[in-house]
């Protein structure tokens, strides 16, 4: 299988796993380990520097006159913008004054956008024709540009008026480089490294300055270069990130606020974002930008912005209310009230006590290898799950289901096998009003759908529920768990990816020739997935509950329902164990159980994996 390719950082774990792949194959079970996620959203990927694409010799002079950055406007506008989008400002007013009714206050933007910025961010990206402008209006723009570009190389002339720069589109060259072995500085981990084919783009620019009387500077494709990219803008920005976009991010990290408040602020202003090639920021990206200005003043305790509050478990919400310093750490979310513009699916949060289920959620300020499992689900009075193999059916009641995105809310991911896919076209998002989509900011509180899909069973399309979901900006799109035979046509590789998806390509085996679980909490922990909720199906619960795999599963929560399913349900229950003498003993017993009735459901928390005890906090 080559459309999934290894993934640099997995060098070793590939290497070791790609051997046992060659025993020989089972429909639900081949050897193997993680090959490639390279879902870009957090990881920018390194630089390349580069040596042989461009021709020393070859001809610099544009092949027609420059135009001028107004003329490059107007020339685009006439040939019409496939993607900007039409509320952008066209004038030359400053993108950060919008008219006011008399008396409002203008809310501080995050944001001081040059005008026009993403119209110019196009004409610097595409480079359609020769164009010349000012110093300042380079300086201006081409940070937020930059991304784009790789330098090569500089010229200077002789008697120093004339620099050339050389660049190249990123996608230009692979990722791949060989100075991976090379010892990293101490303390320092070595990056997570995504690898990119090369050849990809080959677009090549010079940047031309002219110091005369006054200086300009022309930018113009070279002659070697492609007449377009091979990709569109989109796609630069989500593998890089601007410096200009990184530029806001740092200017409100020097403020003191946390790196998730600075992201939530900035999401609140789409349009601006959008326009300074922000759609793909992270709150790994404020991260990043704000750790480098907190070694400098390791002292200041970061804050929200005002009106917003840092709510355990979920982050940064906006403040019903006035909020006292005191009270910048809750234990409830409190969101917003119901509004007609939230989608018609919206749940109300919770308007009941869940903290019963806090024992048994994961505790993300603790440190482990492998991800929190949480195995959640709803059974029968005997056991049962559906009514039959393959037909959903409805167990939980109103405030069950309530509780079941709430959990949704606090997990990562959550995980079903590919038959529960194939019956229930399943969502998987949190719908509670707050979450991303439903009121809430960005993806917040959504956690990512995984799908165990070891032959590729699942035909995605675009009508899928989940791909919807993440369309819609209600959720975020599946990952799929893929072992080395899963025919994955590119085609269905690349449309997964363009929803934000992917595939995860696992090569390690049980001795039942199933996919090694172990495996698979390792692949999702190095994809950053610190929890896992494991909502089912029957075939997925039931393994999990056998001894091998009790140390992986830290908790469990079931919601009972008052009735049977009958003999043709489908059972969730592990295999039966003797004890030492032979005779049948009990296959497993949770530990610290609570039950909870919630409307006409009971829930019933336990733990399984023994729990780490809490470690007393460190002296300063
Ligand atoms: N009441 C509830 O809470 C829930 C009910 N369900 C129900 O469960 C039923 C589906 O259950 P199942 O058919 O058992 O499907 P399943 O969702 O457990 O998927 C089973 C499939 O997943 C793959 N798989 C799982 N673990 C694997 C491993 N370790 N290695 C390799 N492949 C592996 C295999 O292809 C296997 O055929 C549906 O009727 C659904 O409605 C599903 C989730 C929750
Ligand atoms: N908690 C719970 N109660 C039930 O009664 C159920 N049938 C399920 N099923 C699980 O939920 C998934 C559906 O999710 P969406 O509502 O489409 O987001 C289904 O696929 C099962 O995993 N769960």
């Amino acid at each position: 299988m080559n459309d999934v390719p290894p993934r640099a950082s997995d060098s070793s774990a590939s290497a070791d796993t790609l051997r046992s792949a060659s025993v020989s194959p089972h429909e639900d079970a081949r050897a193997g380990d993680v090959v490639e996620n390279a879902d870009q959203e957090t990881q920018p990927l390194p630089d390349i520097m580069r040596d042989d694409a461009m021709d020393e010799d070859a001809p610099t002079e544009p092949v027609t006159a420059p135009i001028n950055l107004s003329s490059a406007l107007a020339k685009q506008a006439q040939q019409g913008n496939a993607y900007d989008s039409l509320s952008q400002n066209v004038t030359t007013e400053p993108s950060g004054s919008q008219p006011r009714a008399p008396g409002m206050q203008a809310a501080q933007s995050m944001f001081e956008n040059p005008p026009n910025l993403a119209r110019i961010r196009r004409v610097l990206f595409e480079c359609k024709d020769p164009i010349e402008i000012s110093l300042e209006e380079f300086e201006t723009y081409w940070p937020f540009i930059d991304n784009v570009w790789v330098k090569q190389r500089t010229n200077a002339s002789k008697e120093g008026h004339c620099t050339t720069d050389y660049y190249m589109c990123r996608l230009r060259r692979p990722t791949h480089r060989t100075s991976e072995t090379r010892p990293l500085p101490e303390g320092k981990r070595p990056r997570k490294k995504r690898v990119r084919e090369g050849g990809l783009c080959n677009f090549q620019i010079k940047v031309v300055r002219f110091d005369g009387a006054y200086t300009t500077v022309t930018i113009a494709r070279t002659p070697g270069s492609g007449s377009i990219h091979s990709h569109d803008l989109d796609y630069i920005d989500r593998v890089k990130r601007n410096s200009g976009l990184m530029e806001f991010a740092r200017r409100e990290s020097a403020k003191g606020y946390l790196p998730s408040s600075i992201y939530t602020k900035f999401q609140e202003e789409p349009d601006k974002l959008n326009e300074a090639g922000g759609r793909f920021l992270t709150v790994t990206d404020v991260r990043n930008v704000s750790a480098k200005w907190r070694i400098q003043n390791p002292e200041v305790k970061l804050i929200p912005h005002d009106g917003y509050q840092l709510v355990k478990g979920h982050g940064i919400v906006k403040s019903v209310g006035p909020v006292s310093a005191s009270e910048t750490v809750q234990t409830q979310p409190i969101p917003s009230a119901s509004s007609p513009h939230l989608p018609p699916d919206t749940l109300s949060f919770p308007n009941f006590s869940l903290d019963f289920l806090q024992p048994y959620l994961p505790n993300h300020s603790e440190k482990r290898e492998l991800p929190h499992v949480t195995l959640s689900y709803a059974s029968s009075m005997d056991s049962k799950i559906s009514l039959l193999p393959g037909m959903q059916t409805v167990l939980s009641g109103p405030e069950a289901k309530l509780m079941t995105h709430y959990l949704r809310s606090r997990h990562d991911a959550i995980l079903i096998g590919v038959g529960t896919v194939l019956a229930d076209n399943p969502g998987l998002n949190c719908r509670l009003e707050g979450a991303g989509g439903f009121g809430g900011l960005g993806r917040m509180w959504q956690p990512r759908p995984v799908v165990i899909d070891p032959m590729g069973r699942w035909p995605i399309h675009p009508d899928c529920r989940m791909l919807r979901t993440a369309v819609e900006g209600k959720g975020k799109a599946p990952w799929v768990v893929v072992s080395p035979g899963a025919q994955i046509n590119p085609q269905r590789l690349m449309m997964l990816k363009g929803y934000g998806g992917d595939f995860l390509r696992i090569v390690e085996y049980n001795q039942n020739w199933r996919l090694r679980w172990e495996a698979v909490l390792r692949a999702l922990a190095s994809e950053g997935i610190k929890s896992v909720m494991i909502e089912g199906g029957a075939t997925v619960l039931s393994e999990l509950l056998n001894p091998e795999y009790t140390n992986f599963i830290d908790s469990i929560i079931v919601t009972v329902a008052p009735t049977y399913l009958g003999r043709g349900g489908v059972s969730v229950s592990p295999d039966s164990k003797l004890d030492q003498e032979g005779k049948p003993n009990a296959a497993l017993n949770p530990r610290d159980v609570k039950w909870t009735p919630l409307g006409q459901n009971v829930i019933m928390c336990g733990n399984i994996r023994q729990r780490e005890p809490e470690r007393p906090e460190e002296p300063v």
